[in-house]
Parts: structure tokens; C-alpha cells; sequence
């Protein structure tokens, strides 16, 4: 069975690992997001004697993950210092001589969990996280999503709840999503971090009420087999039922199928790979990118 690299590159730390087609990840170390050329450094000196038959990259974003454009392989706009039109593909490439699998962190792990996760089996899933910023990806007909570039399913707009008067984090679009619903948002609206409020806050009513509607706008879009939901922010357990019913009642029957009625539990669903989804999703990444080569 072939070694595969993945670099889980996230805005505050960089995650390698080494793994294999199973999934199994045997060996990872984890460093702070500094320069390109420090950072870069590091994921140089880690992969150095480890012989990798591929490496994934699921990145933060936004990213170019289309192939044959001319900036494939880069992180395009990130207010990030340093990290602007760097590209990772191409650094990589030059150490290494191996297929490189690049794509967002998020549909890294849709990807993740649909070959070893809690979407096994299907043909098409949406992984989510809620974590400083809201994220989605997804397989749709057991294929990632690209088009312009790639989805960006966390600056949706949402219908504001009656009760809210916060403004909103996003600094591109204030009240979108991410603004409303990520973890920095329930911090700077309740005056208390989430990970300290307590399960009855109403905060989780209102957190419900805008990550169900996201879901449903996904529903309706992409139709997707199953919903994973993951971050920091869903470490909430009791925000799992409150999203499921609030997607029902959303929903108000208009899509007749079992996941979006009895059978709700097993369509929204925590990450089957818990918090290696991350990881695991950089190393799907590589598998494909293996496999790709090979056709
Ligand atoms: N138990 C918890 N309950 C509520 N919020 C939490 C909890 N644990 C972490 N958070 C919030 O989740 C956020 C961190 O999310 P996460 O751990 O997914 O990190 P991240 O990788 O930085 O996020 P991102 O994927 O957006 O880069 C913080 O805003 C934090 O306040
Ligand atoms: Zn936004």
C-alpha cells in the first residue's frame, strides 16, 4: 500500500501527516501559520525522508483549485500577511516529484468523509464547520465541487432572527453567515466565548435558527445524501437536534424523502472521522490525486 502525505493548512497552524489508502493516519505534527517560507520550511523538513507515493493539500482559502488555470495551486485573496497568490502546488512540487492533490479544507473533508467517513456508500455529501469562520464543501455525484473557483457556501445570506441586533463579524459582508453564526460571533454577541455558555443559553436557539436555514438552502441546491457538521462550534452536542428540527419546520414538507423526515438523524450527522476530519481530508486528497495520475 502506497505512503500518502496530507497537509491540513489551516490560517493558525499547519497540520502534516502521513497515512494510507485505509485512511489511517499513523503519524502527524502540527506547527503555527507564519511566513510561507518558514511554514513551507517546516512541511519541507517533515516530508524530507518520508517517502510519499502523493501529498493532499486542504487549504484555507480562498484558494484557485482549478485546474489549468494559471494561478492552480495558490491562495489567492487571504488578508493574511504573506500567504497572498502563494503558491503551495508549486512548492511543493519543486521538492517533491509526486502527485500533489490541492483543494479547500472543507471539501477536503466532504471528501474525507465520503471515503472513510460517516458518508461511506453515498454518492454525494456536504461536510460543514463552524468553527472562526463558517465552511462548506461538498461531493455531488461522487465528485468535488469546482466551477469559477470553488464554493464559498459560508457568505450566504440568512434571514436575520427578530431577537438578533448584532451586527455581524464577516468584514466583507457583515451579517452573512459566517458574521452571524461562527464561533467569534457568539463571543462578541453574548459577551461570553460559546465553549462557556451554557447548554440552555438561548444563544444555541438563535445559532440553530441560522445553521438551519444555511442547510436548507443547501438541501434545496444541491440535494446533497447527508449533512456532516463540524468545528469547534458543534462540539454543542445539543445544537444537533435543535438544527434538525428547525430544518423541518423550515422545510415545512415541501422535500418529501425519509432523511429529511423520520430518518433526520442519520441525514445531520457529527463527523465520522471527529476531529481528524481535518487530516483525514488532506489524505483523501492525495489518494485521488494517486489515482488521477494513474489513469
Ligand atoms: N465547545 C465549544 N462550544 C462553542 N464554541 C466553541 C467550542 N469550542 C470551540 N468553539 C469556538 O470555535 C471556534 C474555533 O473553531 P475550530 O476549533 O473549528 O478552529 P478553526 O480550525 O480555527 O476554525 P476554522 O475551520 O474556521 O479555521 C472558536 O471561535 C471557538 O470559540
Ligand atoms: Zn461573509
Amino acid at each position: 500500500m502506497s505512503i500518502l502525505g496530507a497537509i491540513e493548512a489551516g490560517g493558525t497552524k499547519f497540520v502534516c501527516g502521513i497515512g494510507n489508502e485505509d485512511g489511517t493516519v499513523v503519524e502527524r505534527v502540527s506547527f503555527p501559520t507564519t511566513t510561507p517560507e518558514e511554514t513551507m520550511g517546516r512541511v519541507f523538513e517533515f516530508f524530507a525522508d518520508k517517502n510519499v507515493s502523493a501529498i493532499g493539500v486542504g487549504s484555507f482559502g480562498p484558494i484557485d483549485p482549478v485546474k489549468g488555470s494559471p494561478t492552480y495551486g495558490s491562495i489567492t485573496t487571504t488578508p493574511k500577511p504573506h500567504w497572498s497568490n502563494f503558491n503551495i502546488v508549486n512548492a511543493l512540487k519543486e521538492r517533491f516529484p509526486v502527485p500533489i492533490g490541492f483543494d479547500t479544507d472543507v471539501n477536503g473533508a466532504a471528501l474525507g468523509e465520503y471515503t472513510w467517513g460517516a458518508a461511506q456508500g453515498l454518492d454525494s455529501c456536504l461536510y460543514i464547520t463552524i468553527g472562526t469562520g463558517v465552511g462548506a464543501g461538498a461531493v455531488v455525484s461522487g465528485e468535488l465541487i469546482h466551477g469559477l473557483s470553488h464554493p464559498e457556501m459560508g457568505h450566504i445570506y440568512v434571514r436575520r432572527h427578530p431577537e438578533d441586533t448584532y451586527e455581524g463579524t464577516c468584514p466583507y459582508h457583515g451579517d452573512c453567515l459566517e458574521g452571524l453564526a461562527a464561533g467569534p460571533s457568539l463571543g462578541k454577541r453574548w459577551g461570553v466565548a460559546g465553549a462557556e455558555l451554557t447548554p440552555d443559553h438561548p444563544a444555541w436557539e438563535m445559532e440553530a435558527y441560522y445553521l438551519a436555514q444555511a442547510l436548507m438552502n443547501y438541501v434545496l441546491i444541491l440535494s446533497p445524501q447527508r449533512i456532516v457538521m463540524g468545528g469547534g462550534v458543534m462540539k454543542q452536542e445539543q445544537l444537533f437536534p435543535m438544527i434538525r428540527k428547525k430544518l423541518q419546520e423550515l422545510l415545512a414538507g415541501y422535500v418529501q424523502h425519509p432523511s429529511l423526515g423520520d430518518q433526520i438523524d442519520e441525514f445531520i450527522v457529527p463527523p465520522g472521522l471527529g476531529d481528524n476530519a481535518g487530516l483525514c481530508g488532506a489524505l483523501a486528497l492525495a489518494k485521488l490525486a494517486l489515482a488521477e495520475e494513474a489513469n
